[in-house]
């Protein structure tokens, strides 16, 4: 049987949603590669935002691709990792993770208000929030299927990491216990994350196994892993990469 491959934990969201600060703070703190998404755009993407003009499919592919790559090459490595990516539409994210069982989709869920002010807020990002529109109008917001972890991120990123690292540690404390009473129907994540509900149903999963392309969507909404505010949990993240939250 194939080994199975080191988590990939691919953080998605409208621009400005918060992913690079995000992934940046849980690959910090879980000692695992990280990736930017911005960082495998071809330069003829970077200047067609940054002159005001929204990406097309066709634009897209290449830099999707150029992400799959990096998450093929850790996944040689034998190393997990965080990558970013907008991955607004279903196609998208089919693509990065058909193929590819180890990937888990992290889905920070934006008002777009709230999103509006980080952008305006935000210095030196060649992404001009007029733009910001555009990105909701390209959203799906992941389908059941998909198996997102679905995130607000009205909450202080340190808050956020923390959810979500706690949640990777359940994950990985279930997937050494199935492993070491020999549960193959365990698969690497299948444990209840929604913090809500505490209701142990069994539809929430960091990923899931039978993720990728082809299959129903809905809507995302109330489907998938819902990490909601409640109790973080007491370890330090001593990082900080935040910004101080613009009022409106
Ligand atoms: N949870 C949060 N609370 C307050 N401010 C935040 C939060 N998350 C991100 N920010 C701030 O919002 C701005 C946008 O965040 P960030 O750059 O991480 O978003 P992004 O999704 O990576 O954007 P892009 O796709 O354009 O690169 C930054 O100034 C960041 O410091
Ligand atoms: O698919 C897209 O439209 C792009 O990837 C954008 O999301 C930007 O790259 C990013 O948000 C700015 O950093």
């Amino acid at each position: 049987m194939e080994s199975e491959k080191p988590p990939i934990l691919l953080v998605t969201g409208v621009s400005g949603s918060g992913k690079t600060t995000i992934g940046s703070l849980l690959a910090g703190r879980l000692g695992w590669e990280y990736a930017e998404a911005d960082s495998f755009h071809p330069r003829a993407n970077i200047e067609k935002m940054a002159a005001g003009h929204p990406l097309t499919d066709e634009d897209r592919w290449p830099w999707l691709d150029a992400i799959g790559a990096w998450i093929d090459a850790t996944g040689a490595k034998g190393r997990p990792g965080v990558v970013t990516s907008s991955a607004l539409k279903r196609v998208y994210r089919d693509r990065l993770r058909t193929g590819r069982p180890q990937v888990r989709l992290i889905y920070l869920d934006a008002d777009r208000d709230l999103v509006a002010r980080r952008l305006t807020a935000r210095n030196g990002h060649f992404f001009p929030p007029a733009l910001l529109d555009t990105q909701f109008a390209d959203l799906e917001p992941p389908a059941a299927d998909e198996h997102p972890v679905r995130i607000p991120v009205d909450e202080d990123p340190l808050a956020i990491a923390e959810r979500l690292i706690r949640a990777e540690h359940l994950e990985a404390v279930e997937a050494a216990h199935d492993a070491e009473v020999g549960d193959a129907a365990g698969s690497y994540f299948g444990s209840d994350l929604d913090d809500d509900s505490g209701s142990g149903s069994d539809d929430s999963s960091f990923s899931g196994s039978g993720s990728g392309a082809g299959s129903d969507s809905g809507p995302a909404s109330g489907s998938g892993s819902v990490l909601g505010s409640g109790s973080a949990s007491g370890s330090s993240i001593t990082t900080s990469t935040t910004d101080k939250e613009p009022t409106a």
